[in-house]
């Protein structure tokens, strides 16, 4: 399905090549004969016999590059003198800095954007707090918050391994919707702290959209905080991921000919984001949903549901799903269903149990960075695939909700994210590609269509003044 290996493993290779005929493209031979594909080629110095080239090649694995490493040494023209990570140099000294907007050359600018002008700015926000909205970076900044513990399928890496993820979707929010975003990750994991931490912060911030908090914290640590502050507070996780999936799904069944109502669907994972996207089928018309999460299928036989451990939201799960009481294995319990969705984590049954599947089966394996069963091997099973990876078709990933999202609620000074507004987020996502367009491998828009964020933030901006309106 992808035939240009993945630029996660985007080195430089800097390479003594002997300066005689066929040196170079031996080099060549050497990498393409590892796996890897050969992108820019430079020329950095020629000293005597030898020329020094700076090679940047795809990998795809640790192990190819190691390969490509050897292979290259044990050619008697040509050595490896250094290497360089490209995807570590994207995050040298991190991916975001504060830059002003205002020039600061003149004793009239210092005088205005600072002391003694900035004082009557001051003052009348203090006898009108909603004029922050207005006259501070409130009015187009977002914090993005996460204590660590969800980080991407990564699991619990703690707060500081968990920044390179939230600068991202920082970077994420300017680049497609304008948003300023800053990211925070607390080291703390007591959602009453993280509770009380963010509230205290609310008041630099237009918008909070806490991200990579595991369940079942996240969902008591949203809801109050939702019912605490006067900003939208929006868990990316369950409601960016549920929104997106919605939209894809629309669109996967205008393909296979499905009826929401009718479908059959197996959905792995039942943390932040499996809870919420069930939910969101469920209210979309899905009647047919099981669950699982680690220890297999949820239902009201499992031990851990009879003697009372399991928690609320696996409860509701267990009761509102699997009449029949399933147990074991959710790869075991393909059979008979139409779409299965992954939220759970990498590769966590064989590709062939998706054989079971009914006739046009639509696979989601959204798990990052590595789904739950690979597009390649499910391709000879399922019509329709998709995953949560930018190297393969059908991305499916909360990049389309979250920007468009919280421009759509500041521009509106919404102050909540509804589930109106939700909804339409996903009606619009999934009407960006129009019918005639729509095929197995583009059931959604590609996260690099500037389109999306736009035509989210004016869904979401109308349903929010429609309901403040209404
Ligand atoms: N594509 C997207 O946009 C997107 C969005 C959010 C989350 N995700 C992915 O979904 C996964 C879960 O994220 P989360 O935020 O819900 O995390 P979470 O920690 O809240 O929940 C993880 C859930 O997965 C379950 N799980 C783990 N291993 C499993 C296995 N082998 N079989 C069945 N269930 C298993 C756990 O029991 C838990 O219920 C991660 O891989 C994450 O990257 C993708
Ligand atoms: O970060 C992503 O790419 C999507 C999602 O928020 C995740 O946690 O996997
Ligand atoms: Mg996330």
């Amino acid at each position: 399905m992808t035939g240009t290996p993945s630029a996660q493993y985007s080195i430089v290779l800097r390479v003594e090549i002997d300066h005689k005929p066929g040196a170079l493209g031996a080099v060549a031979s050497a990498i393409g004969g590892a796996g890897g594909v050969i992108g820019d080629v430079a020329l950095v110095s020629v000293a005597g016999d030898t020329l020094v080239r700076d090679i940047t090649v795809s990998a795809g694995s640790q192990a190819v590059w190691e390969a490509i490493q050897q292979a290259i040494n044990e050619s008697p023209t040509a050595k490896v003198v250094a290497v360089t990570d490209r995807t570590f140099q994207v995050h040298e000294g991190g991916k975001l800095e504060t830059t002003p907007k205002q020039p600061l050359k003149t004793r009239d600018d210092l005088a205005m954007a600072y002391t003694p002008g900035v004082a009557r700015v001051c003052e009348a926000i203090a006898d009108d707090v909603a004029l922050s909205h207005e006259l501070t970076i409130r009015k187009n900044t977002v914090a993005v918050v996460t204590d660590g513990t969800a980080v991407l399928g990564l699991g619990d890496i703690g707060p500081e391994a968990s920044m390179p993820v939230m600068e991202g979707k920082a970077v994420l929010f300017k680049e497609f919707a304008g948003v300023d975003a800053f990211p925070i990750a607390l080291a703390t994991k007591d959602p009453d702290e993280i509770i009380s931490i963010v509230k205290a912060l609310a008041p630099t911030f237009g918008g909070i959209n806490l991200e990579d908090i595991s369940a079942p914290r996240c969902f008591e640590i949203e809801d109050r905080l939702k019912a605490e502050l006067d900003i939208p507070v929006f868990h990316d996780d369950q409601h960016g991921t549920a929104i997106v999936t919605l939209a894809a799904l629309i669109n996967a069944c205008k393909i296979t000919g499905k009826r929401l109502e009718d479908l059959r669907v197996l959905v792995t994972g039942l943390g932040a984001a499996g809870i919420a996207v069930t939910k969101i089928l469920l209210s979309a018309g899905v009647k047919d949903v099981i669950g699982a999460d680690s220890r297999g299928l949820v239902s009201t036989q499992r031990p851990d549901y009879v003697d009372g451990t399991m928690n609320s939201v696996k409860r509701w799960y267990a009761e509102m799903s699997n009449p029949e009481g399933l147990t074991g294995h959710p790869g075991d319990h393909l059979g008979g269903r139409d779409l299965f969705v992954g939220l759970s984590g990498a590769r966590i049954f064989p590709a062939e149990k998706l054989a079971a599947m009914n006739d046009d089966a639509m696979v989601f394996a959204m798990a990052n960075p590595n789904p739950e069963v690979s597009p390649e091997e499910a391709a000879p099973y399922a019509r329709i695939i998709a995953t949560g990876r930018s190297d393969y078709p059908n991305q499916i990933n909360n990049v389309l909700a979250f920007p468009g999202i919280f421009r759509g609620a500041l521009d509106a000074r919404a102050t909540q994210i509804t589930e109106g507004m939700k909804i339409a987020a996903a009606n619009a996502i999934a009407n960006l590609v129009a019918e005639e367009d729509l095929r197995e491998d583009h059931i959604i828009p590609s996260v690099f269509d500037r389109d999306v964020a736009p035509a989210v933030a004016a869904a979401v901006a109308e349903e929010a003044l429609a309901t403040t309106r209404g």
